[in-house]
């Protein structure tokens, strides 16, 4: 039977199912499917790494790699790339020249270029710099708070109100993004008492909220943990998964995620990336490796998988490290199986 759960999930129809089980009655393969966790048909990919995954790199990038990695990502059919951070340069060097990358880099009307304003101050530089999205990025947990943005959960929710006020006079919309906890225990215990709240907080105003699991110790079996318990206060659209894949878990965590609704997800070109106030948090998820998954599965993101994988080698030969992608290492010898 398990053989045939596996094709049921994979046939579109029964009339194709039948071409390998033509004993198998209907009305058990309609059984089957409506048991199946559903699938969204299409995610939306928010492609983080010129921001995410560069931010916590030790040697200061060029900003001209900077802008030739965005340009080189806005041709791959991405909808979403978070460009850089308007945050402070003496909390993060490597996002200095955000006004200069925002400026240089060629916009794709098809695409987003959301940039990270941690308050007021953050949101007037990326407004005259001319940004047409910003995220206000918190976290459920007060000693991450601390360290990353220097102040309270409470403290930087009357920042977040300043910047989503201030954005929404100029009709810019805002992202949230929410970062977990540094372990597993604070994880369940946080979610439960301030996720929830601080989304609730957030989605009312921020048109998505994408939860970050920031040292990426998370499980399937936590994801879908707090997933539930999120869902039971925001709506599944207006959630966006953040995964980091510290453990190997960032595809099982997507998986589920996608299994419970959510059709948004966050990811890094070659798996670039880490929080420089995360201590040992590895990359984010690579994008090549969640694109394979994504249209292995059918599900249809509009995003080239080669082009992606071209602006990851590009910016890993400026960087001179190899890729974190596994789709991309394993590529250098094996032909792609979903190479949309
Ligand atoms: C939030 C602040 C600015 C507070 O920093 P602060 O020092 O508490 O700020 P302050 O208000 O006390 O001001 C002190 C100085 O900072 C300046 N300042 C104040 N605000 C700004 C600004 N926006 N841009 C530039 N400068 C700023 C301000 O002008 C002043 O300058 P001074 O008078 O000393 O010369 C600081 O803590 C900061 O920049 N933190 C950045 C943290 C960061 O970027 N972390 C990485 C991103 S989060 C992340 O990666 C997680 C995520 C989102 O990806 C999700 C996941 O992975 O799960």
């Amino acid at each position: 039977m398990g053989n045939v759960s596996t094709a049921v999930k994979h046939c579109l129809s029964y009339e194709s199912f039948l071409l390998d089980y033509p004993w198998f009655p209907r009305l058990l393969w309609e059984e089957k499917c409506s048991e199946l966790p559903k699938l969204p048909l299409c995610v939306k990919i928010v492609e983080v790494g010129p921001r995410d995954g560069l931010q916590n790199e030790k040697e200061i990038v060029p900003t001209e790699v900077k802008i030739q990695l965005i340009d080189m990502l806005s041709q791959t059919g991405l909808p979403v790339i978070e460009a850089t951070s308007f945050v402070s340069s003496k909390w993060v060097a490597q996002m200095a020249d955000h006004t200069a990358v925002l400026r240089g880099i060629k916009r794709s009307p098809d695409v987003r270029y959301p940039v990270l304003t941690p308050n007021a101050q953050g949101f007037q530089a990326a407004f005259a710099a001319g940004a047409t999205e910003v995220a206000v990025f918190g976290s459920a947990s007060e000693t991450f708070s601390r360290k990353n943005i220097n102040c309270s959960i409470e403290e930087s929710l009357q920042r977040f109100e300043q910047v989503i006020s201030a954005a929404k006079q100029e009709g810019i919309p805002v992202r949230g993004c929410v970062s977990q906890t540094p372990t597993v225990l604070q994880i369940m215990v946080t979610q439960r008492v301030v996720v929830a709240n601080g989304l609730f907080y957030c989605t009312y105003s921020c048109y998505e909220v994408s939860l970050g699991d920031t040292i990426g110790v998370g499980t399937a079996g936590s994801m879908a943990e707090m997933l539930s318990d999120v869902l039971t206060e925001v709506p599944v659209s207006a959630l966006a998964v953040h995964c980091h894949d510290t453990y190997g878990q960032a595809l099982p965590n997507i998986l589920i995620a996608l299994q419970m609704g959510v059709s948004v997800v966050d990811s890094s070109v070659a798996g670039l990336g880490g929080c420089p106030y995360a201590k040992g948090a590895s990359g984010n998820v690579s994008t090549e490796d969640v694109l394979y998954m994504l249209h292995g599965l059918g599900i249809e993101t509009g995003v080239d998988m080669l082009k992606v994988m071209e602006a990851g080698e590009f910016i890993c030969r400026a960087l001179n490290r190899k890729t974190n992608s596994k789709v991309s290492q394993a590529t250098k010898t094996i032909r792609p199986f979903h190479s949309k």
